[in-house]
């Protein structure tokens, strides 16, 4: 039985992977913990999952976590998560990040550190969304250079990273197709007299509102038609129930950084 914990456990993500982990085989709930002031905190963690009091306290960090663990489950920050790997690098329990907003100094870190443990770390971990990163990458190749790429995304008004790192991932993608890098090509603002679109532009633009749980389009428009590629996530199940798959996978795994593509043997 492998033993899991859920940092950010009260949060939109943390919670339902608590959920999800009290119904699954072959892996169950040890711990979970936010910040230390968090009103969760030293909580029944019933108290998030619903169900009947298991004895199980919300701790206030990595480190307050009781009993062994064998993998951390992490959907809070970029800040936060590197912060919890290092932990989990001292302490060798598996990781899976879903957090986004790592910038490449972060995630030179994160390589750094797994080296010590095992740690997936993805931006989206839906099985849809990992199929339209293949997908992307094929069509940007097949369409060529006269098809201009761009991507739009929409979440919700809580969201605190943009773009999302899906959107990111999906105009690497497209980058990595045409042999460029997305710091070379990526296009985020657009505003003014901005001139006519550079050649090989990659447009990456965010939306926010409301209560959208996601949403990816990629956009090729050449000249006298376009394909529109789109993926809805229909609520957080299908981001949760991946994770909880890469949790079960992560800990059979030598130390090392894998994504989603890993898991689901899409590489
Ligand atoms: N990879 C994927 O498939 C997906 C990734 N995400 C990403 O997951 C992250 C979380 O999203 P979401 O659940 O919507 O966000 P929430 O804000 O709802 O949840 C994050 C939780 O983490 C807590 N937290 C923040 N810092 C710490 C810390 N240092 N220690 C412990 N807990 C902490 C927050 O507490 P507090 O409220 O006090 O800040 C909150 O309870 C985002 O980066 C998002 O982009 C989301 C969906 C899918
Ligand atoms: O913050 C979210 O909600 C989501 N974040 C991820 C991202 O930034 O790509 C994945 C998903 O779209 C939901």
């Amino acid at each position: 039985m492998v033993r899991a914990a859920v940092a950010g456990i009260g949060g939109r993500m943390g919670s339902r992977i608590a959920q999800i982990l009290k119904e699954e085989d072959g892996i169950q709930l040890v711990g979970g913990f936010e910040r230390a002031g968090h009103p969760a905190v030293g909580q029944d963690v019933s108290s998030i999952t619903g169900g009947a009091p298991t004895g199980l306290l919300v701790s206030g960090s990595f480190q307050e976590l009781p009993g062994p663990v064998d993998v951390v489950i992490d959907f809070t920050t970029a800040d936060a998560s590197l912060a919890n790997l290092q932990a989990a690098a001292e302490r060798k329990p598996a990781m899976v990040i879903g957090s986004t907003g790592f910038t490449p100094p972060m995630l030179e870190k994160a390589r750094s550190l797994a080296r010590s443990i095992p740690c997936v770390l993805a931006p989206n971990m839906s099985v849809g969304v990992n199929v339209l990163f293949k997908v992307v990458e094929e069509l940007t190749r097949l369409l060529g250079p006269a098809y201009d790429v761009e991507i739009v995304e929409t979440h919700h008004r809580f969201k605190k990273d943009a773009p999302s790192g899906t959107a990111l991932r999906l105009a690497e993608a497209a980058a990595a197709a045409r042999g460029r890098r997305l710091e070379e090509v990526g296009v985020f603002e657009r505003h003014g007299l901005i001139g006519e679109r550079p050649e090989g532009a990659i447009g990456v633009q965010t939306l926010r509102g409301g209560d959208v749980v996601g949403e990816h389009t990629v956009l090729f428009a050449g000249m006298g038609e376009r394909i529109e590629v789109t993926h809805r996530a229909h609520s957080r199940d299908n981001f949760a129930r991946g994770a909880v798959h890469a949790a079960k996978w992560v800990v059979t795994q030598p130390p090392g950084l894998y994504d989603m593509q890993d898991v689901l043997k899409l590489r």
